[in-house]
Parts: structure tokens; C-alpha cells; sequence
């Protein structure tokens, strides 16, 4: 269970809250306007940023303190985080060990995951000669070899067109499975977060409010998030 517990934070001029729960293993997606804080959540989660009041708990420990490094988090960005001078196999090893020195059963570790997401054979490629897909499954192949219990997703495949983006987040939905992952997903496209997530945090007026079930808060959304999904 993630939890946000009486959470406070100010940047510059704009604050956010948030009182919620996230059960273990669920599947959420944050939608809400534009700068209305869905990234800023998903920092505060990841440790980039400190809460001014207010603590987080991942299953019962209070983890609000800990660096990033220490938190059991994984994270991936519309980037991907790809190092454009390490191969396939290299960028994916990264998940375990980031002086790169693997064992011989981490190795063999890493070539699975890469098969398992579809890129066998491309271990020595460099990211400039994969397709925006190829790419997509080297940043996920990470996640699946680090198995981190909660997983922070900020607009991954927002780049990609309709039909791979859909593989794209059934791979996803099939790690989160394998790996009993709590997922935030932050996305804009509405069609996301109904095929993937089966609730839905909306951040809107300064709130990130709890998980409510995501075909009913589309169907019927309030007035903010009704203006932003026009
Ligand atoms: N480093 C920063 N310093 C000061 N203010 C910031 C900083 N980063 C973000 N903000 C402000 O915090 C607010 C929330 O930003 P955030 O990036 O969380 O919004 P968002 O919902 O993810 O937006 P978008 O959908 O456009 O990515 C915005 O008003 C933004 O201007």
C-alpha cells in the first residue's frame, strides 16, 4: 500500500495536497490538467522533492526521508532514460547494477528480460538504431530485471502512435503483473488510462484526490477535468 498522508508541498507559487491510498499491486493512472502537479506527485513518490508537511508510506514504512536511490522505485520518462553510449544490454544491466559489473547469472538475467520484451538478438545495438518501439521495450526490459515494488510512469509512450503504443502498455500491464507493481501512470490521453488503469487519481485545484474508478470519472467528469478533456 502507497500512502499519502496529510501531504503538503509548495513550489514557487503553486501548492498541492494529497490524503490518499494506493493498495499494493494497483494499476492507477493521474490525469488533470496541464501544471496542475501530476508530475509533481509522482517526484514526491520518487524522492526528487520533499513534502513541507505530511508523510509517505510504502507498505507501513515511512520512506518520506529516504534518497531516491533508497527508495524501492522505478521510474521511466518519455526518454526512456537511455544512455545513447551503452547497447542494449548495457542500458537494461543499469537496472542492477550501475557500475555495470554483472555476474554471469545477472547477465544471463538481463538477456532474458530482453527476450521476454521482444529484442532477442539485440543486445549489442546502440538506442540511435532501434525504432521508437525498440526503444520503448529497453526502457520497460529495466524495469522488469530491477522488479521494484512501485513504478512511476510519466507520459512513457506518449512519442509512439496508437497501435504501439497499446503493445507498449500491454507489455507494461504484463510486468506490473509479473512483478505486483504499484503503478502511477501520468497520462493525456484518456483512451490510456482506460485500457490500463483501472482507477484514476484526479489532480486538479491544488488536490490530487483519491483513486476513484476510471469509466465512471471519464463518463462523468467534473468541470475542470471536463474543460481540460474538452
Ligand atoms: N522546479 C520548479 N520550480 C517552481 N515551480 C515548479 C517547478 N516545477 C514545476 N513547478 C510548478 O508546479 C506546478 C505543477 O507542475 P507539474 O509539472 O507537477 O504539473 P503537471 O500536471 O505534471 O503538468 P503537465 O501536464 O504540463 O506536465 C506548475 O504550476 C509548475 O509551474
Amino acid at each position: 500500500m502507497l500512502e499519502f498522508d496529510g501531504i503538503h508541498v509548495t513550489r514557487g507559487s503553486f501548492t498541492l495536497s494529497a490524503d490518499l491510498t494506493v493498495p499494493k499491486g494497483a494499476r492507477v493512472a493521474v490525469i488533470g490538467p496541464s501544471g496542475s502537479g501530476k508530475s509533481t506527485l509522482l517526484s514526491l513518490v520518487g524522492g526528487f522533492l520533499a513534502p513541507d508537511r505530511g508523510r509517505i508510506r510504502l507498505g507501513g514504512q515511512d520512506i518520506t526521508a529516504l534518497p531516491p536511490g533508497q527508495r524501492p522505485v522505478s521510474m521511466l520518462f518519455q526518454d526512456q532514460n537511455l544512455f545513447p553510449h551503452l547497447t542494449v544490454a548495457q542500458n537494461v544491466g543499469l537496472g542492477l547494477r550501475p557500475d555495470l559489473r554483472l555476474s554471469d547469472p545477472q547477465r544471463a538475467r538481463v538477456t532474458q528480460v530482453l527476450a521476454e520484451v521482444g529484442l532477442d538478438g539485440m543486445e549489442t545495438r546502440r538506442p540511435a538504431n532501434l525504432s521508437g518501439g525498440q526503444q520503448s521495450r529497453v526502457a520497460l526490459a529495466r524495469v522488469l530485471l530491477r522488479a521494484r515494488p512501485v513504478l512511476l510512469l510519466d507520459e512513457p509512450f506518449a512519442a509512439l502512435g496508437p497501435a504501439l503504443k497499446g503493445d507498449m502498455l500491454a507489455l507494461l500491464a504484463r510486468i506490473a503483473e509479473q512483478t505486483d507493481a504499484t503503478v502511477l501512470m501520468v497520462t493525456h490521453d484518456p483512451d490510456d488510462a482506460r485500457s490500463f488503469a483501472p482507477r484514476t487519481i484526479l489532480v486538479d485545484g491544488g488536490v490530487a484526490h483519491p483513486p476513484v474508478p476510471t469509466g465512471p470519472l471519464l463518463d462523468n467528469p467534473p468541470p475542470g477535468l471536463r474543460a481540460y478533456l474538452g
